[in-house]
C-alpha cells in the first residue's frame, strides 16, 4: 500500500487562486490588502519564511511590509515597530515571526499587538476567542491542516486524532479546532511526558507529527491505512528539511502529508486568507 498525498502546495496554489479574486473585489473598493512582517535576527530559516510569506502576498496582490531588527534589538525597540504596525493604516494584518532572540519577552511582545491585525492567530485575545467559540482569525497552521484534510475527504467526525507535540503555532491549538461541534475528532495530545508513544499511535485514525523530532514517527507505529501529517521541521547538516515522519511510513499509511509540500505551504496560505478576511471585515465596516 502507498499512501495518497495531501498535496499541501497544490491546495495552497487553488487557495491563493480564490483569494486573488477576492482582492481584485477589494480593490475595487479602494482597499489594497498589506501583510506585515517583523523579522528579528539573522536566522536563515526564518530569512526564508519571511521571503516566502511576501513573495505569495505578491503573487495574489496584497502589498508587503517588510520590517526587520538585528538581533541585538532590545525589548523597547521590537515594541515600538509593533507600535507602527499597529497604527499604520495600509498594513492589514501581521506577524512577528518566531522564534525572538533569546532575553527577549515574547509574550509582551504578542500582546502589544492589535488582535484586529493578528495574521498568525496566535494573539491571546483571539486563542480565547477561539476556545470561547467565537469568531478570530485562526492559528495558520492548524487551521491549514483541517483545510487540507477536508480537501482529500478524510473524515474527522468521530475519528481518533493523535497528536504528537505541544508548541505553539501547532501542537497546542489544533486540539482546539478539531473538538469543535463542527469537526467533532476525539483527540489525543502527546508529548515527551507520554509513557507510551506507539502505543498511542497505533490506536490513531489520524497522526499528527508536530514535535520537531526528526524521524519520531517509525512505519510500525502507524494503523495501516491512517492518515499521517507530517508538521515537525528540522534540518540536517546540509540545511535539507527533515520531518518528524519516517519515510518508510509512506507504505503503511492511508494518506500523508509530506515534508516539505504539506502542511508548510497550507500554513503560508491560510496567514493570507486571515489577512484577506480581516480586509474584509475592514471594508464591511468602513460601508457601514
Ligand atoms: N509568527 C510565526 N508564524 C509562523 O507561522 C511561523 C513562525 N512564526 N516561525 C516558524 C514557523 C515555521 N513556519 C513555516 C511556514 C512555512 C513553511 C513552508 O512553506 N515550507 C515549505 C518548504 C520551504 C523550504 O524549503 O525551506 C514546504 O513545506 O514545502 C515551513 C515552515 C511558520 N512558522
Amino acid at each position: 500500500m502507498t499512501a495518497q498525498i495531501l498535496d499541501g502546495k497544490a491546495t495552497a496554489a487553488a487557495i491563493k487562486s480564490d483569494l486573488t479574486t477576492r482582492v481584485e473585489a477589494l480593490k475595487a473598493k479602494g482597499i489594497t490588502p498589506g501583510l506585515g512582517t517583523l523579522l528579528v535576527g539573522e536566522d536563515v530559516g526564518s530569512q526564508k519564511y519571511v521571503a516566502g510569506k511576501h513573495r505569495d502576498s505578491r503573487q495574489i496582490g496584497i502589498n508587503s511590509i517588510q520590517r526587520e531588527l538585528p538581533a541585538t534589538a532590545t525589548q523597547e525597540e521590537i515594541e515600538a515597530v509593533v507600535r507602527e504596525l499597529n497604527e499604520d493604516p495600509s498594513c492589514t494584518g501581521y506577524i512577528v515571526q518566531l522564534p525572538l532572540p533569546k532575553g527577549i519577552d515574547v509574550n509582551r511582545v504578542l500582546e502589544l499587538m492589535d488582535p484586529a491585525k493578528d495574521a498568525d492567530g496566535l494573539h491571546p485575545t483571539n486563542l480565547g476567542r477561539l476556545v470561547l467559540n467565537k469568531p478570530a482569525p485562526l492559528p495558520c497552521t492548524p487551521q491549514g491542516m483541517l483545510v487540507l484534510l477536508r480537501r482529500y475527504g478524510v473524515e474527522l467526525n468521530g475519528a481518533h486524532v493523535v497528536v504528537v507535540g505541544r508548541g505553539v503555532t501547532a501542537g497546542r491549538p489544533l486540539p482546539l479546532l478539531l473538538t469543535r461541534r463542527s469537526e467533532n475528532a476525539t483527540v489525543t495530545q502527546c508529548h515527551t511526558g507520554t509513557r507510551d508513544l506507539p502505543g498511542m499511535l497505533r490506536q490513531a485514525d489520524i497522526v499528527v507529527a508536530a514535535a520537531g523530532v526528526p524521524h519520531l514517527i517509525k512505519p510500525e507505529d502507524v494503523r495501516p491505512g491512517a492518515a499521517v501529517l507530517d508538521v515537525g521541521v528540522s534540518r540536517d547538516e546540509s540545511g535539507k528539511i527533515v520531518g518528524d515522519v519516517h519515510p518508510g511510513v509512506a507504505e503503511v499509511a492511508g494518506w500523508l502529508s509530506p515534508n516539505p509540500g504539506g502542511v508548510g505551504p497550507m500554513t503560508r496560505a491560510q496567514l493570507l486568507v486571515n489577512v484577506v478576511e480581516a480586509a474584509e471585515a475592514q471594508a464591511a465596516e468602513t460601508a457601514r
